[in-house]
C-alpha cells in the first residue's frame, strides 16, 4: 500500500492499521506500506497488480509520475476503483490513462465498480461488484483475484458504461441526501432514485454506453446504495446542503472525498454537449455552483411540465466513439 504521509507508512507497518481510514480494521500482516514517494521502478517491476484508489481529480498527476516507472514489456494488471469525471477536461478515467500512459495501457485497464462501502467490505459483509475492461482476459484475471465468498465479482463488457455509472450515481446521491436533509421522506427519495436512473441511462446511451449497463451493480446497485445511506459521503454532502450548510463549510469539514461534487461539473458539460434532458443533474449543478436555494431547486423540478416516463435518446455515441478512437479501438 502506497501512502503519501510517512507517519502513516510507519504506523501501518508497525501495527497493520491505518490511523486515518478504517481505523478499527486490522489489516493482514502480509500487506506492507511504502511511501511517501511513489514506489520505485524496481519495486513496481516486482508487482503483478496495481490497484488505483486515487480520487479522480488527482489521478492524472499520479499516472504522469508513475508512467516512466512502468515496464512496457512486463505490465502489471492495472485496476481502477475511482468513480468520477475529471474537472476541466470532463475526461473519464479511460481517457486519463490513455493521455498519461498510452492507449495500450488504457485498453488493458480494468475497472471495479458497484455498491461497495469500504467499511462493509473489510467487515466481510456480502458484497457484489462489476468488473470490466476492453481486454476480457485482464477483467477475468481481476475477477479471479478478487472473487471470494464474501465478495462476488460479475464481469461486465462495457467499461465506458461502468465508469459513467460510478461517476453519475454520485450526483444523484447528492440529490437524495439533499431531499432527506430538507425533510422529505420515502416517496421523494424513491422518485430521485428512479428518475436519477432514467437520467443516468439517457446520458450513458447518448454518450455511447449500453443502456443495460445502468441496470447492473455499478448502475442501479450503487445508485440505490449511495442514495439511501448516510454512510455515503455524497449523500452526506447533499444532506448537509439540505439542512442549510454552505458547500464551502461542508467541503472544509467533510474530511473525505465526495467525488460527486467535482464530477457534477463534468456531468454538466457532458449533458450540455449531448443535449440530454437531465433536470436533476442540472439542478444539483445549480445548487452547488450557481447558488440556487435547495428548496427552489425542488420546487422548479416539481413544476416541470409532464413528460414521457422514459425516452432514450438516439445512440449516436459521439464521445464514446472519440474515446474508442483514442484507444485505437474504433473499428468502424
Ligand atoms: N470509500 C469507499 O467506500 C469507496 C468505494 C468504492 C470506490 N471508492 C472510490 O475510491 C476513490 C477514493 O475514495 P476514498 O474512499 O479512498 O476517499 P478518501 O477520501 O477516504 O481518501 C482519499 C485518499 O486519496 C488520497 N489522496 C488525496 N490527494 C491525493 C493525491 N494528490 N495523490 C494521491 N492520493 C491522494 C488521500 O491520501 C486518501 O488516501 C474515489 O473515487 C471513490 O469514489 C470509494
Ligand atoms: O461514500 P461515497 O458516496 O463516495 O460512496 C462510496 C462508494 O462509491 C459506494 O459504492
Amino acid at each position: 500500500m502506497w501512502a503519501r504521509d510517512e507517519s502513516i507508512v510507519t504506523h501501518f507497518n508497525k501495527y497493520h492499521r491505518n490511523p486515518m481510514y478504517l481505523r478499527d480494521h486490522q489489516f493482514p500482516p502480509n500487506i506492507t506500506a511504502v511511501g511517501p514517494d511513489l514506489p520505485s521502478k524496481e519495486l513496481i517491476d516486482t508487482m503483478d497488480v496495481l490497484l488505483f484508489a486515487i480520487p479522480t481529480q488527482f489521478l492524472r498527476e499520479n499516472l504522469t509520475s508513475l508512467h516512466p516507472r512502468l515496464d512496457r514489456h512486463k505490465m502489471p494488471l492495472m485496476i481502477f476503483v475511482n468513480k468520477g469525471i475529471e474537472v476541466g477536461t470532463h475526461a473519464l478515467t479511460l481517457e486519463i490513462i490513455a493521455d498519461t500512459c498510452g492507449p495500450e495501457v488504457a485498453r488493458a485497464a480494468t475497472f471495479i465498480s458497484g455498491p461497495s462501502f469500504a467499511k462493509e467490505i473489510v467487515e466481510r459483509q456480502p458484497t457484489s461488484v462489476s468488473v470490466a475492461s476492453f481486454n476480457e482476459s485482464e477483467a477475468n484475471k481481476a475477477t479471479i483475484l478478487f472473487h471470494q465468498p464474501h465478495f462476488r465479482c460479475y464481469t461486465g463488457v462495457d467499461p465506458i458504461g461502468i465508469e459513467l455509472s460510478g461517476a453519475l450515481k454520485n450526483v444523484y446521491a447528492i440529490a437524495a441526501g439533499m431531499s432527506d436533509g430538507l425533510g422529505f421522506e420515502n416517496n421523494t427519495r424513491a422518485m430521485i432514485i428512479t428518475r436519477g436512473l432514467a437520467e443516468m441511462t439517457c446520458i450513458g446511451t447518448a454518450y455511447g454506453a449500453s443502456p443495460l449497463t445502468f441496470l447492473g451493480l455499478a448502475g442501479v446497485g450503487d445508485l440505490f446504495l449511495t442514495c439511501s445511506s448516510s454512510n455515503s459521503r455524497n449523500y452526506t454532502v447533499g444532506h448537509r446542503l439540505g439542512r442549510g450548510e454552505s458547500l464551502d463549510t461542508i467541503m472544509k469539514t467533510l474530511g473525505s472525498v465526495a467525488e460527486g461534487v467535482s464530477t457534477t461539473k463534468g456531468v454538466k458539460t457532458i449533458i450540455d454537449e449531448l443535449g440530454v434532458n437531465a433536470p436533476i443533474a442540472n439542478s444539483i449543478y445549480d445548487v452547488l455552483y450557481n447558488g440556487k436555494e435547495t428548496r427552489t431547486a425542488v420546487r422548479e423540478l416539481m413544476e416541470l411540465p409532464p413528460s414521457k416516463e422514459l425516452e432514450l435518446p438516439p445512440t449516436a455515441g459521439g464521445p464514446a466513439r472519440k474515446l474508442l478512437r483514442k484507444l485505437g479501438l474504433d473499428i468502424s
